[in-house]
């Protein structure tokens, strides 16, 4: 667990971080998002002691930061960023296994280890381990970049827009490996974007801070069907009825009963509601029958449904 304590924070100006305080659970993804220079990155820096509050306190693990000796405090917090950073002259492999090689990890544990994060990564070990950083795409070198992080295994995840320089199809990819991987790491991860749809993809709740506080924080269902004011209604921005669908299955909206011998098709009931619509748009009146994991018909969903949502 993570917790802010009525963190302030400034740079001799006016202070960027007002009275924060937010508990980031443990084993869950918490997304700080926010328009830029709202102190998104500010906050995550004074995690792991790379800044120091103004005033107030940061706890993990119940221990406040700033009673803890950083370079330890460092090595239970993975730290993500943007630029990847790694080591040119060093292989991907020796990229990986850096950190544990000075934490004295033995050369065996640690080789297997990052092989397997290779391959967790989706980067084949046989292809990419002995490679150098400048042989690898953008997309690969984020990859090595998660896969050295975690091969520290830290307690922690701190991520600063890991994702932001790739191309939509790299990031919708990379996207869905992490979120497989969080699955099996079972990690407490602070990820900051300003990425609505990566927020709401990858988030299992969502920060929005604006003006030096916490606007909203919530489950993106939550934030994307209730905003809690019109800053946050205005930065989720219009497309959130369709991002809310995203989030709920068919059968959350269809009509339950028996299907409509007109249909246009059939749509399994745990598809994204998002995808259901697209196939209903510009098919006139029609209906599609939901079915469940058994094929059996369980309702029906039409365009109508959706006005309800
Ligand atoms: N070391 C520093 N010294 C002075 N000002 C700083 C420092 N670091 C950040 N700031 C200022 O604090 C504010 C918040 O910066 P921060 O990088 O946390 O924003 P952010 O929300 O992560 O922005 P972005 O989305 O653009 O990356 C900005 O106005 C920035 O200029």
């Amino acid at each position: 667990m993570i917790e802010f304590q009525n963190v302030i924070k400034s740079f001799g100006g006016p202070a960027v971080l007002q009275d924060i305080s937010l508990t980031v659970p443990t084993g869950e993804l918490v997304i700080l998002i926010g328009p830029s220079g709202c102190g998104k990155s500010t906050l995550l820096r004074l995690v792991n002691r790379l800044l120091e509050p103004t005033s107030g306190d940061i706890r993990v693990g119940g221990v406040s930061v700033l009673e803890q000796d950083p370079v330890a405090l460092r090595r239970r917090l993975g730290y993500v960023i943007q630029s990847v950073g790694l080591f040119p002259h060093l292989t991907v492999q020796e990229n990986v296994e850096l950190v544990p090689s000075i934490s004295g990890v033995g050369r065996e544990t640690r080789a297997a280890r990052a092989l397997e994060l290779l391959s967790l990564m989706g980067l084949e070990p046989g292809q990419y381990a002995g490679r150098y950083p400048r042989q690898l795409s953008g997309g690969q070198q984020q990859r090595v970049g998660i896969a050295r992080a975690l091969a520290a295994d830290p307690e922690y995840l701190l991520m600063d827009e890991p994702f932001s320089a790739l191309d939509p199809i790299t990031r919708a990819r990379l996207q869905e490996q992490f979120l497989t991987l969080k699955r099996e790491i079972g990690k407490t991860i602070v990820f900051v974007t300003h990425d609505v749809d990566e927020a709401v993809r990858l988030g299992d709740r969502i920060c929005v801070l604006g003006n030096g506080t916490v606007q909203q924080y919530a489950a993106p269902e939550e934030i994307l069907r209730h905003p809690a004011n019109d800053f946050v209604a205005s930065f989720v921005g219009e497309g959130r009825e369709l991002r809310s669908l995203s989030l709920r299955p068919v059968s959350a909206l269809m009509r339950p009963g028996a299907g409509d011998g007109q249909a246009l098709g059939t749509v399994a009931a745990d598809l994204p509601a998002d995808q259901a619509l697209s196939r209903l748009l510009g098919a006139g009146n029609r209906t599609l029958n939901v079915v469940d994991s058994g094929g059996a018909v369980v309702g029906t969903l039409s365009l109508a449904d959706f006005g309800a949502a």
